[in-house]
């Protein structure tokens, strides 16, 4: 049973699912660290005290293990069981992410959606409904851990303070707002053009060098 694991190793870990995955699917069974490094574009002492905090799950002059690794993760990460998480606001953003298939490569499923225009409201958008935020605090979403907030920054606060009353744990935040909330909501705030500006930074000035996506 793992303790507790740093939250950067915990962001990186569905990364490193993901690239297992891919080189299982070109038939790897095994991978040097140095390989994993390249492919995961992270640093190699990077993914060793990762990796190190699970368990002794690499062997020197060996490399990884990939079916044994991918196992690993996938009971970790609950891969196995479905992760049902709402959205708020179906605008241009929100509605790129419902059509965006995510249970096809994760284990999570967008399986409601809440807005306030009335010509939105009862429309479905690839399999999701949408429903009006009025609703939000009806009781189905009790159970719901986590929400997708693509509203607008002027109303970002005041939907995610009705978001805590409904009882979720997490908000992926795609708002420019910094939100305050309880500290016992976790909050991953997302910023395309942080993220831009990030990477034309690391590409100026470490042109030759692996990325560490994760931070610390
Ligand atoms: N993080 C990023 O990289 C990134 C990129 C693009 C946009 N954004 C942000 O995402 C948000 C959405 O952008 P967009 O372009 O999709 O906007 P949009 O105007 O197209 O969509 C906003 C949607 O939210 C709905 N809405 C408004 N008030 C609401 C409320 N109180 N409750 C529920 N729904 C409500 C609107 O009816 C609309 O459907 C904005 O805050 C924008 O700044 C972030």
């Amino acid at each position: 049973m793992i303790e507790r694991i740093p939250q950067a190793t915990a962001k990186r870990l569905p990364l490193y699912y993901r690239t297992l995955q891919h080189l299982h699917s070109l038939g790897k069974n095994r991978i040097s660290s140095s390989e994993f490094s390249q492919s995961v574009q992270i640093d190699s002492a990077t993914i060793r005290r990762d990796l190190s905090y699970l368990g002794a799950l690499g062997k020197k002059g060996y490399g990884y293990d990939v079916d044994h690794l991918i196992n690993f993760l996938r009971g970790l990460l609950n891969q196995d069981e479905v992760t049902e998480v709402i959205l708020i606001g179906v605008g241009n953003l929100g509605t790129a992410l419902l059509k965006y298939n995510f249970h096809k490569n994760n284990n999570t499923r967008i399986i409601r959606a809440y807005d306030i225009d009335e010509s939105k409201i009862g429309k479905k958008i690839a399999d999701t409904p949408i429903y009006h935020l009025d609703d939000l605090a009806g009781g189905d979403n009790n159970n719901i851990p986590a929400a997708i907030l693509t509203v607008p920054a002027s109303a970002a606060q005041l939907v995610a303070d009705r978001l805590v009353l409904t009882g979720i744990s997490g908000i992926l935040n795609f708002t420019p707002v910094r939100l305050s909330l309880p500290d016992n909501i976790l909050i991953h705030h997302i910023d395309l053009s942080v993220e831009l500006q990030s990477m034309v930074y690391l590409l100026k000035n470490y042109p030759m060098e692996p990325i560490d996506k994760g931070g610390e």
